[in-house]
């Protein structure tokens, strides 16, 4: 058994989302930008050539670099890799935090605060480290931005504002370095040789990259365009290159748990292209004396000439969203397997069968309004409805994502009213935005439970824990690590002790209630645990035990296999001792 209040600090995030759009609040795993031609992933029509290896980083003997037509470069298996298997690993050449975590994580191991506190940076006062080994190994990314730190807080119109943004942060740190390297250093070939779409920016992105590079400017502490010389720019036009790269190429730092706190730079792992049905997955297990590593995992067998495809976005949204999503942050028009099949009833867009048999239809849409089970063939009628609960759940998920870290209780009526109405209208747990609102509320639900803990509360926490894990067991892969960290999560709070165990009235009543309680619910806590620590070992990698989380679920179905174990023995006992009923 556990206590609850472990579970109440982390909130959980989505899958990958790009970092300099989620500056602000939250968001997770990711890298990458732009396409200038439809990919023809998987098409004979695919051309291929090898990249010299001059111009490659050192690449495990497992993996090449080949150049597509369709994406341009990217990472190709010269070996097998099974599901858990270590890809690749890599330290990334930049990482920043981000400004709600940089009193909370250190910033150059990426760990949270140590029992003993974190320690200030006591000239700019805003950096933390876990101690004098952790700020002495970041002196020299931290020394120019030390100053920079103190001179933007002078000028800054408002407490808020005291602190430039993440993006500007993570960018200062990146051309204070490419100006202490030299020009043809590799560190800074890799930076350079990283994808820019500077000639062909989406009109969308024009006020994103024009607002960072007059913060950038600002933050550098220059006063003419001559001096960004000094950081082998030469011209405006350059400036923009390096947004474009930074934009297209960044990877979310995020915790064991998924929780988004940083961005980070590796140019080796920014070679790999992207899928909505990605093979791999870039996560942060936190298992080697060299944090933060950024580690690529195989999701699923990769053979040799296979291309390794990540996702950069977060792949339980329906493919008008995803599509949109790439385009926008990452300038391409995806053609993925999952972007080019034609599902029945893709579970991301479904609604239960109007007779109840079981199938699921697609989701009705303005663009096309029939719809009808894919078993029983059952045509909806409600159509309209539907399209209204979808459009006011979109609306309320947009602001309950806004308001949950501010305003949380509010965030959480949200949730709490709009769940129902999607659910009424027929939307099964893994459609959009039936999912992400369910998600949200699982996570403002769990970190506001109450203390002392009531049952009513501790139920509906692991009700709303099974909607969320689900409804993602229907879109993602087996061992993704957003399904194995909701496993988790749920094997966690179904093993917290019960205020006041339900008793059933009947044993038939005992299997109708959910969440059962007592022994049935230990048991249940039990194999969840065993099926989050098979996932997270391949989601976080077999070498890494599944990683910090990994190992932390495994130390706790050990500890409930014994309790559990105790409990049969001391039900044996009585048994045991009760006098036998002889018959008459
Ligand atoms: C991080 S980079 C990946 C490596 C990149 N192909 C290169 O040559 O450096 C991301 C960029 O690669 C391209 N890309 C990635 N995945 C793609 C895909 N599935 N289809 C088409 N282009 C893709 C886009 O231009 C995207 O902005």
């Amino acid at each position: 058994m556990s206590a609850f209040s472990g579970l109440r600090a982390a909130r959980q995030t989505k899958e990958s989302k790009s970092y300099v759009k989620s500056n602000n609040e939250s968001q997770q795993v990711t890298t990458t930008p732009v396409l200038l031609q439809p990919s023809t992933e998987g098409q004979e029509s695919l051309q291929l050539e090898a990249v010299p290896e001059s111009t490659v980083h050192v690449l495990p003997s497992g993996l090449e670099v080949r150049r597509s037509s369709a994406s341009g470069r990217g990472l190709w298996a010269k070996a097998l890799y099974k599901p858990g298997d270590i890809v690749l690993a890599a330290k990334p050449h930049i990482a920043a935090l981000s400004n709600q975590y940089l009193d909370s994580y250190c910033s150059n191991c990426f760990g949270p605060a140590p029992e003993s506190g974190l320690k200030r940076c006591t000239t700019c006062r805003t950096v933390w480290y876990c101690n004098s080994t952790c700020q002495t190994k970041d002196w020299a990314q931290h020394k120019r931005e030390c100053v920079a730190l103190q001179e933007w807080s002078k000028s800054a119109p408002s407490a808020e504002l005291s602190i430039p943004s993440d993006a500007v942060r993570c960018l200062g740190r990146m051309l204070w370095k490419m100006q202490k390297q030299k020009i043809d250093s590799n560190w800074t070939m890799e930076i350079n040789a990283l994808q820019s779409h500077r000639s062909s920016l989406q009109s969308s992105s024009y006020e994103l990259h024009t607002h960072l590079s007059h913060a950038l400017v600002r933050y550098l502490g220059l006063t003419s365009p001559q001096e960004l010389a000094d950081f082998g720019l030469n011209s405006a036009g350059d400036l923009v290159d390096v947004i474009s790269r930074f934009v297209a190429n960044t990877f979310t730092i995020t915790t064991p748990t998924l929780t988004p706190i940083g961005a980070s730079i590796s140019p080796v792992i920014a070679l790999i292209n992207h899928s909505c049905d990605p093979n791999a997955v870039v996560v942060f297990p936190r298992s080697s004396d060299q944090e933060p590593l950024m580690q690529v995992i195989a999701l699923r067998p990769i053979a040799t000439s296979e291309e390794i495809l990540t996702s950069y976005i977060d792949t339980t949204l329906p493919k008008p969203l995803r599509q949109a999503s790439l385009q926008e942050t990452y300038n391409f028009f995806c053609q993925c397997a999952l972007c080019r099949s034609s599902l029945d009833a893709d579970p991301r867009e479904a609604v239960w069968c109007p007779k109840s048999c079981g199938g699921t239809c697609p989701l009705p849409t303005e663009d096309d309004d029939f719809s009808r089970c894919t078993k029983c063939k059952a045509v909806v009628k409600t159509t309209d409805a539907i399209q209204d609960a979808v459009r006011v759940g979109q609306e309320a998920l947009d602001k309950a994502t806004a308001l949950q870290f501010k305003e949380p209780v509010k965030a959480q009526q949200l949730t709490t009213n709009l769940i129902p109405i999607l659910t009424s209208a027929g939307l099964t747990p893994s459609s959009h935005p039936l999912l992400a609102l369910a998600r949200l509320h699982q996570t403002l639900l769990i970190s506001t439970l109450p203390v002392p803990l009531t049952q009513d509360a501790l139920d509906e926490a692991v009700r709303a824990t099974t909607r969320s894990s689900t409804g993602l067991a229907s879109v993602l892969t087996y061992g993704h690590p957003v399904r194995g960290i909701a496993l988790a999560e749920l094997g966690k709070i179904l093993a917290v002790d019960e205020p006041q165990p339900r008793q059933a009235t009947s044993p038939a009543e005992a299997t109708l209630i959910y969440p059962p309680s007592g022994p049935a619910r230990l048991k249940l806590a039990y194999d969840t645990l065993v099926r989050a620590t098979d996932e997270l070992r391949v989601g976080f990698g077999v070498r890494n035990d599944g990683g910090q989380v990994g190992k932390e679920v495994r130390e706790s179905a050990v500890a409930l296999e014994k309790e559990i174990g105790v409990w049969k023995q001391g039900v044996r006992n009585v048994v045991e001792d009760t006098p036998r009923q002889v018959p008459k």
